[in-house]
Parts: C-alpha cells; sequence; structure tokens
C-alpha cells in the first residue's frame, strides 16, 4: 500500500480527500507562504503547492506528498484568507456583485523525486447583496478559514448567481485534477481490504 499524505492542514482539503476514498494521512507542511509581489496569482499557487508539498516530502522521503494552494483573483488584485470579520467584510465587498477567479495549484511528488502538478481556475459571479445581508452572513463565520471569505458548499451558495469549473476547486482541491494526477503516478483506486 502506498504511503500518501496530504500537506495540509485544512479541513476542507480532507473532507475532499476522505471522499475519494484512498487511504492517506495529513502532516501540515509548515511553510512560509511569502511569494514574490512580482508573481501572478498563478505562479503564486503553484510555487506554494510545490513548496508545501516538497516540506513535507523532506520529512517523508518514502512517501507521496500532495500539497495545494489557493487564490482569489479579482480585478488584478489577489486576495486569501481573511484576518478578522472586518477583513472579511472587505472581500466580500469586492466579490458581491462582481465575477471572480479562484484557482487552486496541487503538486504530487514521489518517493524517486516524481513530480507531478497541475492548477485549475474556477469563475464565480456573485449576487449584489444589501449591507443587512451582508452582516447576516457574515454573523455565520463561513469566512474563517476560507480563502475569498465564502464557503460555496454552504451557505455561501445563496451568494453564488454563476460557477464556471469544478466545484470541489472552490473548496480547497481540484478533484479532476487530483484524480488525473494520483492516476498518472500510478495510483489505483478501490482497492479491497
Ligand atoms: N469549506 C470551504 N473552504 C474553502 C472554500 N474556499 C476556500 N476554502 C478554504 C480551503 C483552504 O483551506 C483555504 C485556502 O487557503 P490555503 O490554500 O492557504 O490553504 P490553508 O492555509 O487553509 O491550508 P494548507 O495550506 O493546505 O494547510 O480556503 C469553500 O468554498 N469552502
Amino acid at each position: 500500500m502506498r504511503d500518501l499524505i496530504l500537506a495540509s492542514t485544512s479541513s476542507a482539503r480532507r473532507a475532499l480527500m476522505d471522499g475519494l476514498g484512498l487511504p492517506y494521512r495529513t502532516q501540515s507542511p509548515g511553510v512560509d507562504e511569502q511569494v514574490s509581489p512580482l508573481h501572478s496569482a498563478k505562479e503564486a499557487v503553484r510555487e506554494l503547492a510545490e513548496r508545501k508539498a516538497r516540506a513535507v516530502h523532506a520529512r517523508n522521503p518514502e512517501a507521496w506528498v500532495l500539497g495545494a494552494d489557493q487564490l482569489v483573483e479579482v480585478n488584478g488584485q489577489t486576495l486569501t484568507k481573511p484576518e478578522d470579520r472586518g477583513a472579511a467584510r472587505a472581500q466580500l465587498g469586492k466579490l458581491l456583485g462582481h465575477t471572480h477567479d479562484i484557482h487552486t495549484g496541487v503538486c504530487l511528488i514521489g518517493p524517486g523525486g516524481q513530480h507531478f502538478e497541475g492548477l485549475e481556475t474556477a469563475r464565480l459571479t456573485f449576487h449584489a447583496v444589501t449591507p443587512d445581508e451582508l452582516e447576516r452572513y457574515l454573523d455565520l463565520n463561513e469566512w474563517e478559514g476560507c480563502c475569498g471569505s465564502y464557503r460555496v458548499e454552504g451557505a455561501g451558495q445563496a451568494l453564488l448567481a454563476r460557477l464556471e469549473g469544478d466545484r470541489s476547486n472552490v473548496q480547497g482541491l481540484p478533484m479532476v485534477t487530483v484524480v488525473r494526477l494520483l492516476r498518472q503516478a500510478g495510483f489505483s483506486f478501490f482497492e479491497r481490504r
């Protein structure tokens, strides 16, 4: 049985991997997530996904390690996870009534140094809502730990006017891409245990 590690502290990513049914374990990447301000959002998530995977692989060289990173891009600005409710209000203020992209980079590193990577973008359009409705949504605390301050699988779907792309990508892992990388790496599925 292959040793697969998800290099993530994200409960959303764990939930998505749990659904896939492959045996895996998790480890925190514990990396500095600073990247050059000259990087585009896509370059940043690609670099950080690899940085996370390589950091955990360095501690577990015999394992397969999957890392991921996500950013929201709107009007040329990149948004990550909000620090507090005020930051979440400001983020949603940029997204409501507009269209934004959410990019997720994924990187799979193997015991022999094998390296597979992918990047997926989903495009979301949000309804414009009143300030009172925004405050009511913020009261639900779905903004906590979420890039862009919303949960597409939660109450946040009431904000969604249009979604183009892989919904699981918005949640944190583009599972169509993750499955492609795992199959490219030779993983087999539905093993009898
Ligand atoms: N449940 C849920 N989580 C979301 C949604 N959109 C974004 N997120 C979460 C997934 C990730 O945990 C987080 C993206 O931020 P990062 O890529 O920096 O990952 P994070 O630091 O959370 O975990 P990691 O670096 O993998 O340990 O936002 C959503 O619609 N639903």
